[in-house]
């Protein structure tokens, strides 16, 4: 299929309920708009999921849950193959839509179209991978069989800005365990995961197995499913405030959870780093998404024998970046998802700045609709600034400097959060050293983008508990049985 304008794909999409692999037409429903961050205008109004849609989506997941947990893994491989490839042939339109719903720039969306289909490659393969063992017991009193088996049926609430691979990320392993699953979108960018939902359909996907459920209500369509008996796993992406919040209601039900929250990434450059390395690997850290993702690099602790030829190379590799709505070919930095967290960039930024931060790029708002914000730099900032210890979302890189090795390994994890870091030096010896030491779930050595699907993606404190992606992605789908044989 070729590529679509913005009109025909925003009125190819679906924006009913698709629940348990029926489309649930909005009729008299109430609906919701999806707005575009270029302009603030309202892109699409989509069917908006109450309560009582989710029970039913609930009702097709246990009752398809059995024969989708007895369907051969090699079957349930081959459609998310079949997906995978569907999702290829429409990398275009994903990607144009992304860009309409989300903001970010055009080849922001491709790189993530082919980031977020990797997933439904990589658990089709891990789909018939699955094993347990079997020992004989060391008193040799019998046998010790263990099997896996799908944990059932899970709710996923995903965020924003990854709207594709946020999804693919939990949809891909649910379904490759034999998991059923309910997956309520982000409300400001529904229309990704309903356009994945229609390329299920197509696929073949056994009614009740999938349901994607947009809502502009999402404690009030989500909370009732956290407590009914029959949901047995959560796997959110999204704020630390509302992972905390959700995994005390997923306690109370004794759900299995996984939550992959903030980040407040260190990037550490010490003075035997390849600095035009370092600047690179820092760009791509800083401004992959926008600065939108998790895994950004927040807070540059620079050597200070080389802080100053740092900042001044960082600061013309971000000037490079143009501002400017998605759609545009020229834009490589795209607008802010919404007002909400223009505002919150520009508080971080004013706070640093009042506190003595040196602007040294940026750190004005252009006037004019949407939520832009430009590439910033801030040096000098003083450790009271609220940006060190809050996470910006934006692209914003706030830059400290550090004499010793153990002053920079205290800076860098002086954060409640401990997803992702980076640290760039020629030394390996100092790479690993440093690398044990940092509080994080991840490490980027000499590299500013850490992500791949072959990898256990997930962080600890505030960031998180449990991993996605890997070996270990699929294990957050099962549940071990263990069967004592004669
Ligand atoms: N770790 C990550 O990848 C992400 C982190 N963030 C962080 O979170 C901050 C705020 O972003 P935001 O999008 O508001 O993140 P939220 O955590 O508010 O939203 C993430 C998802 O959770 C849903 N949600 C929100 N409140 C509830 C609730 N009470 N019960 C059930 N689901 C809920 C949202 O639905 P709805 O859209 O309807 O609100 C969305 O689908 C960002 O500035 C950033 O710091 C944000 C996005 C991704
Ligand atoms: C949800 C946070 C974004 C990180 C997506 C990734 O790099 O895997």
């Amino acid at each position: 299929m070729g590529s679509m304008d913005t009109s025909e794909l925003i009125r190819s999409v679906p924006t009913d309920l698709f629940l348990g692999g029926e489309w649930v037409p909005s009729g008299n429903r109430a609906t919701f708009p999806v707005h575009d961050p270029a302009t603030g205008d309202v892109l699409a109004e989509v069917a908006d999921a109450a309560p009582e849609d989710a029970m039913r989506a609930l009702d097709a997941a246990v009752a398809a849950g059995r024969d989708w947990a007895a369907t051969p893994p090699r079957e349930r491989a081959e459609l998310l193959r079949t997906v995978w490839s569907k999702i290829s042939e429409r990398a275009d339109d994903f990607a144009l839509l992304m860009t309409l719903e989300m903001g970010k720039a055009l080849p922001e969306s491709r790189s993530e179209v082919a980031y977020g289909t990797e997933f439904l490659r990589w658990f089709s393969e891990e789909a018939v991978r699955i094993a347990g063992r079997y020992t004989p017991a060391p008193a040799g009193n019998g046998r010790i069989l263990v099997t896996k088996q799908p944990v059932g049926p899970c709710l996923a609430i995903t965020p924003w800005n990854f709207p594709l691979a946020m999804g693919t990320r939990k949809i891909a392993p649910a379904l490759a365990a034999g998991c059923t699953m309910l997956v309520k979108p982000a409300s400001e960018t529904p229309l990704t995961l309903l356009l994945l939902a229609q390329i299920f359909a197509e696929a073949g996907l056994p009614a009740g197995v999938l349901s994607v459920l947009p809502t502009s209500r999402a404690g009030d369509v989500t909370g009732p499913l956290l407590e009914d008996p029959r949901l047995r796993k959560l796997t959110f992406t999204g704020s630390t405030a509302v992972g905390r919040a959700l995994a005390e209601k997923a306690g109370r039900s004794l759900l299995r959870t996984s939550l992959e929250l903030g980040g407040n990434a260190p990037f550490v450059v010490f003075d035997d780093a390849d600095l035009d390395a370092a600047v690179e690997g820092a760009v791509a850290a800083k401004l992959r998404n926008g600065g939108e993702a998790c895994t950004a690099a927040n807070r540059f602790h620079v050597a200070n024998s080389v802080r100053e030829e740092f900042v001044t190379k960082l600061t013309e590799r971000m000037a490079s970046y143009r501002l400017g709505p998605g759609t545009d070919p020229d834009t490589t930095l795209g607008p802010l998802i919404n007002e909400n967290q223009k505002k919150t960039v520009i508080e971080l930024v004013e706070d640093a700045v009042a506190g003595g931060a040196r602007v040294r790029l940026g750190g004005e708002t252009p006037e004019g609709p949407g939520w832009f914000y430009p590439a910033t730099v801030l040096d000098d900032v003083p450790r009271s600034a609220r940006i060190l210890r809050e996470e910006v979302f934006g692209p914003v890189a706030a830059v400290t400097g550090f004499d010793t090795e153990d002053e920079a390994i205290a800076a860098a994890n002086d954060t409640e959060y401990g997803l992702a870091a980076y640290i760039f030096t020629r030394d390996l010896d100092r790479a690993l050293r440093v690398s044990d030491a940092l509080e994080s779930g991840i490490v980027g050595v000499n590299r500013g983008v850490v992500s791949d699907v072959a990898a256990p993606f997930g962080g600890i404190k505030s960031s998180g508990v449990g991993r996605e992606g890997g070996t270990e992605g699929i294990e957050e789908y099962l549940e071990t049985k263990y069967i004592a044989l004669r």
